[in-house]
C-alpha cells in the first residue's frame, strides 16, 4: 500500500491542533481525514474505512477512550492512537489495557507520533504482504500431462525457471499461460519475491505506461499524486506481461530499455532506478508474423524470448481431459460445499468429446456451472444448455460444421452470462473470465449490442 492510501482519521475538538496535525500528515505523505468529535467520527467510520485513528483523549460528548470502547463494541479493528494532554497519563495506560495501539502526549517531540505511525503502516503492508502469499498458496492447478510433448514442454520451462533468463508463453486463450507463469515463478529461486502480473490489453497506451513504469506527481494530466510503477513492485520477483503483442510501438521501446539497462525511469522523471526481475511474456498472437508486418519489434522480441514455450490448446492434448474434468469436478464440488454423486452418462459424454475453443478456461466454466446447477448432488445435461449442444444431444447432431458450432456456442453462453448481470459488461466479463476489451471484441463479432 503507498503512504497516501493510508487513511488517518483526526479526531481533534481543538480545530488549530487539528489543523497542524493534518499538516504533518501530509508532510509525510498520509491522507489526513477530520473529525470534531467522537460521534462524528463513528459516523464517519461508519461510511468508509480507515487504517489508523488519532484520537484525542479530552473531548466533550465522547472521550478518546469511550470512542475506542465503541469502536471495538461494532466491530471495528481498526488501530487507535490516543492523544492526550500533560497529566493524563493515567488515562492513556488504560487506553492502551483496552487495545489502544499506544499514546502521544500532546507538547513532546512529534518525531514520536511520526515514528509510531510509521510501524502502523508498516505493519500495514506487512499484514498484507502475508494475505498476498496465503491467496497465492491457495491456488492449486493441475500441472500433470499425459500428452509427452506437454511433459517434454514443462521439464523445459521447470529446468529455466532456476535461472533469471526471460521466458514467452504463446499460445491461445485460456491454455494456462497465466498458471504456467506462476508455475515458474514458485520453482525460481524468486518465489519470496513477489508475481506481478499487468494485462496489456485491458489498458490504453498511456495507462500502461504509467502501470508500468509509474509516475511523478504532475508527469501528464491527472497525475495527481507520484505513483510507485508495478516492475518496481516485481523488485526481486518475477513480472507477468500478458497480451504484450499489444503494446504500441512506442512503449515497446521503453520496455526495450528497461530490459536492456535494468532500469526504469518514471514518467516524469529522469532518475534511472535499478529493478532486478524475470520476465515471463504471453501472448496469444502469432509474434514471428507480428514481427514479419512490423507491427513488433524485432529487437525486443529477441530480448523476451530467451525461451519460446508454445502451449497447445486443449484440443491438442486431449489425453488431459479427464484428468482436468476430475480436477474441476473435486475443485467445485469442495468449493461450493456439493457433493456429486451421479453425472447424467450424457453430460459426461459432452465434457469428454466437446472441442473447448475457451480451452482449460472453458472447461472451468462448464463445470462450475453444471455443479452449481446440480440438485441432491446430481449433474444433469440441464447445466448445459447455454451452448448449442443440448440440441445435438436430444435431437442428434445438427446440419452445423464445428466451427459453426463453436461460434454458436460461446455466443449463446455469452449472451446468458450478459443477460444475468443484467448488461454490467465487468461483472460479465469477470464472469467469462476475460477481460472488458475481449468482451467487447466479441459482442461486436456475435452482434450481441
Ligand atoms: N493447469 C491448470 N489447472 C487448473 N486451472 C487452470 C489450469 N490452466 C488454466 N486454468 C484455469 O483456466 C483459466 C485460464 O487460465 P490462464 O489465465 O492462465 O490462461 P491464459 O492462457 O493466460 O489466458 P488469456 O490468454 O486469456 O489470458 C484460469 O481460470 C485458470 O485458473
Amino acid at each position: 500500500m503507498k503512504k497516501s492510501d493510508f487513511r488517518i482519521l483526526v479526531v481533534e475538538d481543538d480545530p488549530e491542533y487539528q489543523e497542524a496535525l493534518l499538516l504533518i500528515l501530509e508532510e509525510e505523505g498520509y491522507l489526513g481525514k477530520r473529525a470534531s468529535s467522537g460521534a462524528n467520527a463513528l459516523e464517519l467510520l461508519g461510511k468508509g474505512s480507515f487504517d489508523l485513528i488519532l484520537a484525542d483523549m479530552m473531548m466533550p460528548g465522547m472521550t478518546g477512550i469511550e470512542l475506542l470502547v465503541r469502536m471495538r463494541s461494532q466491530g471495528i479493528s481498526t488501530e487507535v492512537i490516543i492523544i492526550t494532554g500533560f497529566g493524563t497519563i493515567d488515562t492513556a495506560v488504560e487506553a492502551m489495557k483496552k487495545g489502544a495501539f499506544s499514546y502521544f502526549i500532546k507538547g513532546s517531540n512529534i518525531e514520536g507520533l511520526v515514528l509510531e505511525i510509521q510501524k502502523l503502516y508498516e505493519l500495514k503492508n506487512l499484514r498484507e504482504e502475508n494475505a498476498y502469499l496465503l491467496q497465492q498458496q491457495e491456488s492449486p492447478y493441475l500441472l500433470t500431462t499425459h500428452n509427452p510433448e506437454y511433459q517434454e514442454m514443462l521439464d523445459l520451462l521447470e529446468k529455466a525457471a532456476s535461472s533469471s533468463i526471460n521466458i514467452l508463453l504463446m499460445g491461445p486463450s485460456g491454455v494456462g499461460k497465466e498458471v504456467i507463469a506462476r508455475h515458474i515463478h514458485k520453482l525460481s529461486p524468486r518465489s519470496k519475491g513477489r508475481f506481478v502480473a499487468v494485462n496489456c490489453q485491458a489498458l490504453s497506451e498511456q495507462l500502461l505506461e504509467s502501470e508500468l513504469f509509474g509516475h511523478e506527481k504532475g508527469a501528464f494530466t491527472g497525475a495527481l499524486e507520484r505513483r510507485v510503477g508495478r516492475f518496481e513492485e516485481a523488485q526481486c520477483g518475477t513480472f507477468f506481461l500478458d497480451e504484450i503483442g499489444e503494446i504500441a510501438l512506442s512503449t515497446q521501446v521503453k520496455l526495450l530499455r528497461t530490459l536492456e539497462n535494468r532500469t526504469i525511469e518514471r514518467l516524469g522523471s529522469n532518475r534511472s532506478i535499478p529493478v532486478d526481475m524475470r520476465l515471463i511474456s504471453a501472448t496469444n498472437k502469432n509474434l514471428y508474423t507480428e514481427v514479419m508486418h512490423g507491427r513488433f519489434r524485432e529487437d525486443l522480441f529477441y530480448r523476451i524470448n530467451n525461451i519460446v514455450a508454445e502451449i497447445p490448446p486443449l484440443s491438442q492434448r486431449r489425453e488431459d481431459i479427464d484428468g482436468f474434468i476430475k480436477f474441476f469436478f473435486n475443485k467445485f464440488s469442495q468449493e461450493q460445499k456439493k457433493k456429486i454423486i451421479e453425472i447424467d452418462p450424457a453430460a459426461l459424454r459432452f465434457l469428454k468429446e466437446y472441442d473447448y475453443p475457451g480451452n482449460i478456461r472453458e472447461m472451468k466454466n462448464i463445470i462450475e456451472r453444471l455443479i452449481v446447477l446440480s440438485e441432491n448432488g446430481v449433474i444433469t445435461s440441464l447445466g448445459l444448455s447455454h451452448t448449442r449442444y443440448t440440441d445435438s444431444l436430444v435431437h442428434g447432431p445438427g446440419p452445423v460444421n464445428l466451427r459453426d458450432f463453436r461460434s454458436q456456442a460461446e455466443r449463446e453462453h455469452i449472451r446468458s452470462i450478459l443477460l444475468k448481470c443484467k448488461g454490467n459488461q465487468a461483472m460479465a466479463a469477470q464472469m467469462l473470465g476475460i477481460t472488458r476489451r475481449q468482451l467487447y471484441n466479441k459482442k461486436v463479432e456475435y452482434g450481441l449490442d
